[in-house]
């Protein structure tokens, strides 16, 4: 049986970290390979790429998340018990909670509270001569996704906004900046946990279809409660990355900026937040370890290793997408992508597997921006480093994305 290709270098890690998106797909068209054996932070470890090596990945039976990413990036992403540790059937119990949230409903209520607030916000935008859209954008939806989550009409989100922030664009740090990001989850936790004790103590009363009421009631397969350390780490499991919408959004702009604007229509935002979707760098790659040792493709994995999944590379990929690095929502029409080819919130099926369950609220909400910004705002592009920083997680605009002369149509 042959060999898995082999990186010569004796660790990767430092490549790794200096182009997270890039690192894999390169590497495996350098091995001519969709596999390739490396190590990173000296641990053997199996970079994966393509559509049917993400089908391999979300093999359960092959495949499991708990223990499966370092710890360093695991507790500040993550914290500690959440579902994106979990595996079999607790998996699934847990996942149906996180489902619960994503009512026809309740999706319709983010669209209402998103464009209120960016209407209300635009207002303020117009008096500034030049806005800062990164910040602008993740304050906003920062205070958003409190109201939807449970937190009241006006919720305080100053301090919370940057310790979640952090925790999604701090994950692959180092040093000083990456422990200030950890001690900022270890705040947010107590936060989350008092939150939720003091839903169960009769203290808080959220609506009761919001997410923090549904995460603070939630019983596991057993009839118990999940200890409130746990539903405080599942109530920022969706607190923490509607805020990274935020992000998103300002994908949105710089694509609004930099190609041609859609047509307003649902089915054409649709395509364009589609494409954003699929060309810019959020998620560079994604972790699991193999539950036993299995054949794949006439190569051996053993037992135990830790295996990555190239996202961004996989959305690129040339064998499914034509001219891949071309921003061309036209390739949507008539065409949904199978659910391996296209993976930037995950892959496979949403319920039995890890795929993001925040995918179609993050797909209405960039479209309600997008619209928005088209339809109901001028604004120019100043002078500004537009290029992408592919060595930052997410990759944002070197700029941070200002505009200028906004006013309201
Ligand atoms: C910035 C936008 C988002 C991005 C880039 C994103 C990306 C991802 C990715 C890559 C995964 C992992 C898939 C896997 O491990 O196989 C994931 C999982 C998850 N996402 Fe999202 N997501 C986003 C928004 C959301 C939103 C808005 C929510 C909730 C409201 C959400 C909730 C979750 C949860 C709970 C999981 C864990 C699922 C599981 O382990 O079964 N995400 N997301």
């Amino acid at each position: 049986m042959p060999d898995i290709p082999a990186d010569r270098a004796p660790d990767a890690t430092l490549q790794l970290r200096a182009d997270p998106y890039r690192f894999i797909s390169a590497r495996c068209r350098a091995h001519g390979s969709d596999l390739f054996a490396t190590r990173v932070l000296m641990e053997p470890t199996i970079c994966l790429h393509g559509a049917a090596a993400a089908e391999l990945f979300y093999d359960t039976d092959r495949f499991r998340r708990a223990g499966a990413l370092p710890d360093r990036i695991r507790k500040l992403l993550f914290g500690e018990g959440g579902v994106q540790g979990l595996d079999g059937a607790v998996h699934a119990h847990r996942k149906a909670m996180h489902l619960s949230f994503m009512t026809p409903e309740r999706m319709a209520e983010m669209e209402t509270l998103l464009l209120d607030k960016l209407r209300i916000r635009a207002a303020a935008w117009e008096e500034r001569g030049k806005v800062e859209m990164h910040d602008a954008l993740v304050g906003l939806v920062a205070d958003v996704a409190a109201t939807w989550c449970g937190l009241g009409p006006e919720p305080d989100m100053t301090r919370r906004r940057d310790q979640l922030q952090s925790m999604f664009e701090q994950a692959g740090s180092a040093g000083p900046v990456y422990w200030a990001a950890r001690l900022d989850r270890r705040r947010a936790d107590t936060w989350a946990r008092d939150l939720v004790d003091a839903v169960r103590a009769g203290l808080a009363t959220p609506p009761a279809d919001s997410p923090l009421a549904i995460i603070a009631d939630w019983r596991d397969a057993e009839g118990a409660l999940l200890p409130s350390e746990v539903a405080g780490v599942e109530f920022l499991n969706v607190l923490r990355p509607i805020t990274a919408v935020g992000d998103w959004l300002v994908f949105v702009l710089h694509a609004l900026a930099v190609e041609e604007a859609p047509d307003t229509d649902d089915a054409s935002l649709k395509r364009f937040v589609t494409e954003v979707r699929r060309l810019y760098p959020f998620f560079p790659m994604l972790g699991a370890r193999t539950t036993r040792a299995f054949e794949w493709q006439g190569h051996a994995f053993p037992a135990d290793r830790l295996v990555l999944l190239d996202v961004w590379g996989t959305n690129r990929d040339p064998r499914v997408w034509d001219d891949p690095d071309r921003f061309a929502p036209s390739r949507f029409e008539g065409h949904t992508p199978g659910p391996f080819e296209m993976i930037p919130q995950g892959g496979g099926d949403h319920a039995t597997g890890h795929r993001c369950s925040g995918e179609w609220l993050t797909e209405r909400m960039m479209r309600v921006a997008a619209r928005f910004f088209v339809e109901e705002l001028d604004w120019d592009v100043p002078e500004q480093k537009l290029d992408l920083d592919y060595r930052r997680l997410p990759g944002l605009p070197r700029g941070g994305m200002p505009l200028s002369r906004i006013a309201r149509r």
